[in-house]
């Protein structure tokens, strides 16, 4: 094929070459996401007419070149080839400025904008839970859902990669049914044998784990499960469970639905740097089953072992996969037999949301400048409930096809209609394949299970030191904690400042 010369940008050919190619071959068509990062456009091939989603690296700040953050993300998602994780398909590249702000030679080669080229995904999990209470999800749909999410996730950890950022806006799914995960930005290698210290100031604050709250630096892939259980159950109970507003208020939320740890239930916890500072002035009791007794009894269990305190308590993501939640009825569905849904990200719904509050104070406040239409005489036409739902922006029209809940599989485990039926005959670990790919498709590069990936651990300084109040306050999340029918009601990220770059995390 035609590589195009140095500083010209190839418009014609297919992307063997990673970054030869020009964002111009695309065709920009909405803004879908707007993250730490940079901005997600949804664009369209302008030879092949293909669907994608670009993602922007954000470099404004970026005074020692490409960011460290990006150059994970495009390493690690180069070597993940997994159908629940994001297919990273090329990188492209516009022209840089070639003076500063100041019209001097600006000798930063990558000023220019640099995209990430991934597959197209309809919706986040966010934005799909975001719909009215009568639009929940199903129990098999719930199973589909987690059992993808645990299946990409197994991949990672058996290929030595921790995500660190699991939510339910990293979560992409498409029209098909399929959950992918996203947004490697914060994603790491590790290795058992790994001694240097990590950075504690990753995931989103309400589904951080207690260790990372408590200080600690050596952890490994039960951070993640900590985030699965609680994505798991805010899908069950249709909001977030631990939507603390500050690092210290998550670890009461933590303590009051899992207990306060101590050295019986979670032994070593006392040494933990934060421990004192953290601690509980009274001994609590776990309660997830009596917080959640309406959930069913196979649910409770997996939930109760991936909200283990401690993390070498908590269920990987392969034995949750064997869990019994998964192997009684109402077995997970075929992603296929889906619903398909109007597409929804995070970033629109609360786009639509914001805009909806907007409009409703402006008409408050006409009315208010304008009593006189108070006293307009009753619409002749019966305006009942029918007619405001029918502004209702994510009412049951959005469901595309109109599909029926999902159907149940008919038959038992053995019965070929219900989703990826491979439990194998005998109990016990062998269920599933150790590299995590359910069809041998990818690039098996860990046979060896953890302890033999691909990845060399990425040893770097850690200068992130700072105390669980230093540094990088986490302002309150916009949510509301009113109940609201079960709607997300999300607002801010309330990330811990996890992202950013100047802390140089590990
Ligand atoms: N491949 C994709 N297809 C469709 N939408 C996507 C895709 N990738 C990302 N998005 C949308 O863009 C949003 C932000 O993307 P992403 O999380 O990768 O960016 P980020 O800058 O790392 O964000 P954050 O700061 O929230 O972690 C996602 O929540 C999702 O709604």
């Amino acid at each position: 094929m035609a590589v195009a010369a140095f500083g010209e940008l190839n418009m014609e050919e297919a992307p063997p070459i990673w970054g030869s190619r020009s964002v111009d071959c695309f065709e920009k068509l909405e803004q879908i996401g707007e993250g730490t990062y940079g901005q997600v456009y949804m664009a369209k091939d302008k030879k092949t007419g293909e669907i994608v989603a670009l993602k922007k690296i954000r470099m404004d700040n970026e005074r020692e070149g490409f960011p460290i953050t990006a150059i994970r993300e495009i390493k690690i998602l180069k070597k993940l080839h997994h159908q629940n994780v994001i297919h990273l398909k090329e990188i492209v590249t516009s022209p840089g400025r070639d003076t500063d702000d100041q019209g001097n030679p600006d000798n930063n080669q990558y000023k220019g904008g640099i995209y990430m080229v991934f597959d197209y995904m309809d919706h986040d999990l966010t934005g799909l839970c975001d719909r009215p209470t009568h639009m929940r999800f199903q129990v098999p749909q719930i199973k589909c859902y987690m059992k993808q999410l645990l299946t990409g996730l197994h991949y990672c950890h058996v290929n030595q990669v921790l995500h660190r950022d699991i939510k339910g806006s990293n979560l992409l799914i498409d029209n098909k049914g399929n959950l992918k995960l996203a947004d490697f930005g914060l994603a790491r290698s590790f290795s058992h044998d790994h001694n240097g210290n990590l950075t504690n100031r990753v995931i989103t604050l309400w589904y951080r784990p207690p260790e990372l709250l408590l200080g600690a630096t050596k952890y490994g892939p039960a951070i993640d499960m900590w985030s699965v259980g609680c994505i798991f159950a805010e899908l069950l109970n249709g909001k977030p469970i631990l939507p603390g507003k500050t690092e210290s208020d998550q670890l009461t939320k933590i303590y009051e639905l899992c207990g306060s740890p101590d050295e019986n239930n979670w032994p070593g916890v006392s040494k933990m740097p934060w421990y004192n500072q953290m601690k509980s002035s009274r001994t609590l009791k776990r309660r997830v089953r009596e917080i959640y007794p309406h959930f069913d009894r196979h649910a409770l269990d997996l939930l109760d072992k991936m909200l283990a305190l401690d993390p070498s308590k908590r269920i990987s993501a392969k034995d949750a996969l064997d869990a019994e939640y998964f192997w009684t009825e109402p077995f997970p569905c075929d992603p296929k037999s889906l619903p398909t849904y109007e597409s929804s990200h995070e970033f629109q719904t609360k786009k639509k949301r914001q805009e909806m509050r907007q409009n409703e104070e402006a008409a408050k406040k006409q009315k208010l400048q304008h009593p006189q239409h108070s006293r307009l005489p009753p619409q002749q036409h019966g305006v009942g409930q029918s007619h405001a739902a029918s502004h209702w922006p994510a009412g049951p029209n959005h469901l595309m096809n109109n599909a029926p809940p999902p159907q149940l599989p008919a038959g038992g485990p053995s019965g070929h209609h219900y989703y990826q039926n491979q439990r194998g005959g005998a109990p016990g670990p062998n269920r599933y394949h150790p590299s995590g790919n359910q069809t041998g498709g990818y690039n098996n590069q860990s046979r060896g299970g953890y302890s033999s990936g691909s990845f060399p651990s990425q040893g770097r300084g850690a200068p992130y030191g700072a105390g669980p109040s230093g540094g990088y306050g986490v302002g309150p999340p916009n949510y509301s904690q009113g109940g609201g029918g079960g709607q997300y009601g999300r607002g801010q990220n309330p990330t811990g400042g996890a992202r950013n770059q100047q802390y140089g995390w590990q």
